[in-house]
């Protein structure tokens, strides 16, 4: 084994408490002594033991002289647990190899110079970019205070998300439709526009065997029509937030809130998704998941604020000149204005393809 290997088993450990750790980033942890694992660990919630805590810990006398791998700068803060730092130079570890530094400006790099200030070498840059790539959320979010936006469409094979008639269920297979509840509980926020809630009445919690954490259910409803019986305000199984407008019915507020639905009113008569996801981010919500349906996505499309895109595509054809397709509303009226995009990966999920995809240029 060498570093590469032992930082890709620290990442493999991250990588597990996906959905766990927010707002804080995922972070796994290898101590290793005379090639011996002689420790491992991972954050696994926010508010309890770093990564590193756990390994040295598991280390015991062992870390003593050991190389300790971390998948992300250890933090020299204290934040509500005391500095990883400190930990690793009262141990005695001989050396640190690190993923990639930490953005959070508490951090950023003082973390490395303490622990060269007290004579311990230290390595950084192994799999770097695949730590960065773990924690884009983390690494978004730390630097903009506004949620990383996923936005996930469900289509047939000729673009479309339901038919003629609005019938939609299901486009998608099970596979998919499980996946999709995956990245479901990966995210602090779910996001739908009205006219998802009217034509779906969707739940929107993560339905998962193994279990999963419902996110928090936004939904952008301008002049407050929210049913007051839909499934959102009915469904106690996760928080509501209805995003609305000075156009909102106070009467209407009234009754929503009373139904335990929080009622987040914007300054303006249309909500701009630029000062939503500053109200989000400052709210706390660092991963936003946005379902649909097609004039939201629209609108997300043209504030330029779609992070990565997740495409689910069913082999069906529905056909329809009134069948709605993923993005509607206004677009871009030039060819030149389309969004251009980098497509990151292509799989099969049952019997539709899954394609992810960002945004050219970040
Ligand atoms: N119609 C399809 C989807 N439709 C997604 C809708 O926007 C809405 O989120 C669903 O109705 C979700 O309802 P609930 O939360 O499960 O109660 N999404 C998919 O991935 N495949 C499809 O076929
Ligand atoms: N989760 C994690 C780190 N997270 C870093 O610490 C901050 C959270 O600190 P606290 O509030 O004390 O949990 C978080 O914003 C990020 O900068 N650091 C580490 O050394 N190891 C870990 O496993
Ligand atoms: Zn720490």
């Amino acid at each position: 084994m060498n570093d590469v290997s032992y930082m890709h088993l620290a990442l493999q450990l991250a990588e597990r408490t996906k959905g766990q750790t927010s707002p804080n980033p995922m972070v796994g942890s290898v101590v290793v002594k005379n090639g011996e694992i002689v420790g491992m660990g991972a954050h696994l919630k926010a508010g309890t033991e770093h990564a590193e805590v756990h390994a040295i810990k598991m280390a015991g006398e062992k870390a003593k002289e050991a190389t300790i791998y971390v998948t992300l700068e250890p933090c020299s803060h204290h934040g509500k647990t005391p500095p990883c730092t400190d930990l690793i130079i009262k141990n005695g570890i001989k050396r640190v190899v690190i993923a990639t530094l930490d953005p959070n400006p508490l951090v950023a790099g003082s973390g490395i110079e303490k622990l060269r200030e007290a004579n311990i070498e230290v390595e950084v840059g192994v799999l770097e970019q695949e730590a960065r790539e773990l924690n884009k959320v983390f690494f978004h979010f730390i630097s903009n205070c506004t949620p990383f936006v996923t936005l996930k469409t469900a289509t047939s094979l000729d673009g479309k998300i339901a038919t003629s008639t609005g019938q939609s269920k299901w486009i998608t297979g099970d596979a998919a439709r499980t996946d999709v509840h995956q990245l479901r509980h990966e995210h602090d926020a779910i996001l739908v526009g009205i006219g998802t809630v009217l034509a779906d009445n969707p739940t929107l919690t993560t339905r998962i065997e193994t279990g999963g954490k419902n996110p928090i259910r936004i939904i952008l409803d301008r002049t407050l029509r929210t049913p007051l019986d839909s499934n959102i305000v009915i469904n106690k199984e996760a928080e509501t937030w209805v995003v609305t407008s000075v156009q909102a019915p106070k009467t209407k507020q009234d009754e929503l809130e009373k139904l335990g639905v929080k009622v987040v009113k914007v300054a303006h008569d249309k909500i701009k998704i630029k000062d939503l996801l500053q109200i989000l981010g400052k709210k706390g919500i660092t991963s936003l998941f946005v379902e649909g349906g097609s004039a939201v996505n629209d609108s997300f499309l043209r504030a330029h604020a779609i992070n990565e895109l997740i495409t689910y595509i069913a082999p069906k054809l529905i056909g329809g000149k009134e069948a709605p397709t993923s993005f509607s509303g206004i677009g871009f009226s030039k060819i030149e204005n389309a969004l251009p995009l980098t497509i990151k990966e292509v799989k099969q999920i049952g019997d539709d393809i899954k394609i992810v995809s960002v945004p050219k240029g970040g």
